[in-house]
Formats: C-alpha cells, sequence, structure tokens
C-alpha cells in the first residue's frame, strides 16, 4: 500500500485552512500530524478519512485516484472523538460492527473469530459481553482501535486519539498501540499536538503550521528513564 496526499487545499468562508499540503505514506508507515491549534491537521484527516472534500488536490491510494469516493468505500479504519463506541452494543458487538456491515461480508461464525483475535489482541478477552459505559477509558479507546482495525483496513486515521486519558493511561496506551499497528501491518495517520506522543509513535513527524506542512522530522529517540546509580555500601572497618 502506498498513499499519496497531493497538493490539498481547503477553504472555510474565505480563509484558506490548507494551503497546498503534500505527504506520502509507505506501506506501513506511521505519521504524526504534530502542529497548533487551528493549523489544519483535522481538516486534513477528515479529507483523507473522505468525511470533507478538498477544494483542489488529490489523494491516490495505490495508483489509483479516491479524491471523490465515498468514506465508507475507502475501507479506512478511524479512531475519532466524534465517532465513539456504539453505546447500545456490546464490546464484541462493536468490535464486529464493520465486518457485519460489509457487502459481501464474512459469514457470522469468521466475525465471531475474528472478534476473538482482537479481544486477545487488544488483551481484553473476557470482556466482550460489556457494554462501554462498564469499561474505563483507555479500555474503551482499546475496543475502538479493535473497532477500527477489524475490517483490515488499508490505513488507521487517528485525530487525538488519547486525547480523554489520563497521563499515566495514555503512557501506557502508546505502546500498545504502536504494537498493534506493527502486528497489523497498517499504515497509519495520527493527529496530535503532543510532541511526545508524536515521538513515541511515529516513524515521521509532518510539522504543520497554518495550512501548511512545514518540514518532516524524524522522531527524537526515546529517552530510557533515568536509572538511579547503584552505589556499594560503604562498609564501616
Ligand atoms: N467546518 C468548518 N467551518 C469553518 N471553519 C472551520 C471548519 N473546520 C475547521 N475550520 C477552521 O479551520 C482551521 C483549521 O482547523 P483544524 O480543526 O483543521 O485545526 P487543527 O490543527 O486540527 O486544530 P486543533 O488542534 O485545535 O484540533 C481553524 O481556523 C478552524 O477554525
Amino acid at each position: 500500500m502506498s498513499f499519496d496526499i497531493h497538493d490539498i487545499r481547503k477553504s472555510f468562508g474565505g480563509t484558506e485552512v490548507l494551503r497546498g499540503v503534500s505527504l506520502s505514506l509507505q506501506k506501513g508507515e506511521f505519521i504524526a500530524l504534530l502542529g497548533p491549534s487551528g493549523s489544519g491537521k483535522t481538516s486534513l484527516l477528515n479529507i483523507v478519512a473522505g468525511l470533507a472534500h478538498a477544494d483542489a488536490g488529490r489523494l491516490v491510494m495505490d495508483g489509483r485516484d479516491i479524491t471523490r469516493l465515498p468514506a465508507g468505500q475507502r475501507h479506512f479504519g478511524m479512531v475519532f472523538q466524534s465517532y465513539a463506541l456504539f453505546r447500545h452494543m456490546t464490546v464484541a458487538e462493536n468490535i464486529g460492527f464493520g465486518l457485519r456491515v460489509m457487502k459481501n461480508g464474512p459469514s457470522r461464525s469468521e466475525i465471531a473469530m475474528r472478534v476473538r483475535e482482537l479481544l486477545e489482541m487488544i488483551e481484553l478477552p473476557d470482556l466482550g459481553a460489556r457494554y462501554p459505559a462498564q469499561l474505563s477509558g483507555g479500555q474503551r479507546q482499546r475496543v475502538a482501535m479493535a473497532r477500527a482495525l477489524a475490517p483490515r483496513p488499508q490505513l488507521l486515521l487517528m485525530d487525538e486519539p488519547f486525547s480523554a486519558l489520563d497521563a499515566e493511561v495514555r503512557v501506557a496506551l502508546r505502546d500498545q498501540v504502536r504494537a498493534l499497528q506493527r502486528r497489523a501491518g497498517v499504515g497509519a495517520i495520527m493527529v496530535t499536538h503532543d510532541r511526545a506522543e508524536a515521538d513515541a509513535l511515529a516513524d515521521r513527524i509532518a510539522i504543520m503550521d497554518q495550512g501548511l506542512i512545514t518540514r518532516i522530522e524524524t522522531p527524537a529517540p526515546v529517552v530510557a528513564p533515568a536509572v538511579t546509580p547503584v552505589v556499594a555500601p560503604v562498609v564501616a572497618p
């Protein structure tokens, strides 16, 4: 899978919020869109998802122009705040949702198997029968990841996936999300305004400012936690 964003432009009421954004994603690559509030990150992700349309520019997946393809036909997994878990469905039903609505999709038993596999993957094997309200925030976020990955998407799109979580859970979840994305072998684009989050997760970081990608950075190496030096006890003579 290769994915190219070519010269995307978008205006709202005469203000250009995306001023010609281009970016190429390699197979299995994780890209973070990092930038201050209002720089256009979410607008770009929405256009990639097919939830909004660009005024100009193209989206190309494996050589195919998908700029005008409806969201439902893009086969992208989405973890967005605005796309919360379905409250009236169990965890298992939530995870299987994308498979059940697929045209000529898998059989019921195949769906059940895939859901079990994903529950194992997110390390919540016994919680399939619970409802979202009976989960912690971190567990909910892992279920949202599993729901997004269930139909084996070509690309995973995440908009501030950890922002509703407290700092401790956020850090613990980062590693899990990275591992899940790697294991699924899926490319990912994540919007964040948190530098540490981008460093921890991304292969490359696209810095956005005022509607443009101003530079691409490689993440800073993750610093190992400080180790307290072991001091040999002073033995009294
Ligand atoms: N539907 C809309 N109608 C009008 N203006 C919009 C709309 N969506 C976004 N904007 C404007 O476009 C600009 C970019 O917004 P966008 O949400 O893409 O930024 P962002 O980088 O994701 O910010 P944040 O980190 O705060 O979410 C902002 O000035 C915003 O007010």
